[in-house]
């Protein structure tokens, strides 16, 4: 992707909106931060419900993401996608490129890059899906050819988009910020075990509104209780009856991600949350960078010894 970066006008950076903060890539920042850059939040159908709350929040979003321009998608709204290809347009306008302007749209697994290229290219021109989507985190694999998504004006190129495979954070500060990711899908389901995500997930619940899971249950802090009651209600038993809990709280997870169990943001949105963010990054690149060099040591030691 640095590679490319000399032959890109605009990098288009996706990030969830339901973790604006756990979603930030410092990688993006310290590789692709010399280009121009719009921020994307995507899935703003499956964090917002559109209230004043949820203004105020995407005004701090801006705030932090400032001077970069941030914007809010949902491949279905027509809306939200015309105004990214707005903003496009007109950074467009000020390309002197012969071959038209070139935008490449970066960020963690699943987050929606392929689906957004597919939905600019359907709203600008009509044209039918040219990137594979799915709904785990892995389905593009490599660097795509580039794409239209703008005709050209005035006699000037039209803007192609380069999908790229996602790319994970390089570390993960603290278990919350994983479980966070994992519950919105940017890890595989096979890496975290499924009840320990859902058990995350009906935190989150308690917190906003226990009713949300009421289809299943009495409100309850017990993941096992939930699930039982899941399990027994969609027929999702093992061998003698046993509830299976894995597969409910799979079932669990997909259903909050569907936007079927409310939708809600899961990082905590305040002014000062991103300089606490980025204090913690900090500190843990400084701690990475102290393990590195102990366990450098350590290797220098033991072949010492060994010796
Ligand atoms: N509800 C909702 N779902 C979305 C939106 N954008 C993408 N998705 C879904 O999110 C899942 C992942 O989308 P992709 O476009 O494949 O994500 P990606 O970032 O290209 O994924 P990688 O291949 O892992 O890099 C798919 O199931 C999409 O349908 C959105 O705005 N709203």
């Amino acid at each position: 992707m640095k590679g490319l970066l000399a032959s890109i006008d605009l990098v288009v950076e996706c990030r969830d909106y339901r973790t604006p903060l756990v979603s930030r890539n410092p990688l993006f920042e310290q590789n692709l931060g010399e280009r121009p850059r719009l921020i994307v939040y995507t899935k703003q159908d499956l964090g917002s419900n559109f209230t004043a709350a949820d203004k105020r929040r995407e005004e701090i979003v801006r705030k932090w993401d400032a001077p970069a321009t941030s914007m809010f998608s949902d491949i279905k709204s027509r809306n939200t996608i015309r105004n990214i290809l707005d903003f496009t347009r007109a950074h467009a306008k000020d390309s002197t490129s012969l071959f038209g302007t070139r935008l490449m749209v970066v960020g963690m697994p699943n987050v929606g890059k392929s689906s957004l290229l597919n939905a600019l290219r359907n709203v600008s021109l009509g044209k039918k899906k040219a990137a594979q989507t799915g709904n785990q985190p892995g389905v593009t694999r490599k660097i795509g050819t580039s794409v239209k998504i703008l005709e050209g004006e005035n006699g000037k190129e039209g803007a192609y988009l380069i999908d790229t495979p996602g790319v994970f954070i390089p570390y993960v500060p603290d278990a919350e910020s994983m479980l966070k990711l994992a519950l919105c899908g940017n890890v595989k389901d096979t890496i975290i075990p499924p009840t320990t995500i859902a058990d995350y997930l009906l935190f989150h619940l308690n917190l906003q509104d226990p009713t949300l899971y009421s289809s299943y249950s009495e409100p309850t802090n017990d993941i096992f209780v939930v699930l039982e009651a899941l399990a027994r209600k969609q027929g999702r038993l093992k061998k003698g009856g046993l509830p299976d809990f894995e597969s409910s709280a799979l079932q669990f997870v997909q259903k909050w991600r569907g936007g079927h169990m409310g939708k809600f943001v899961l990082d905590n949105v305040s002014e000062e949350a991103l300089t606490e963010r980025m204090r913690t990054l900090e500190l843990m690149g400084g701690s990475m960078h102290q393990a590195k060099k102990a366990a450098k040591q350590l290797k220098k030691e033991s072949y010492v010894l060994d010796a």
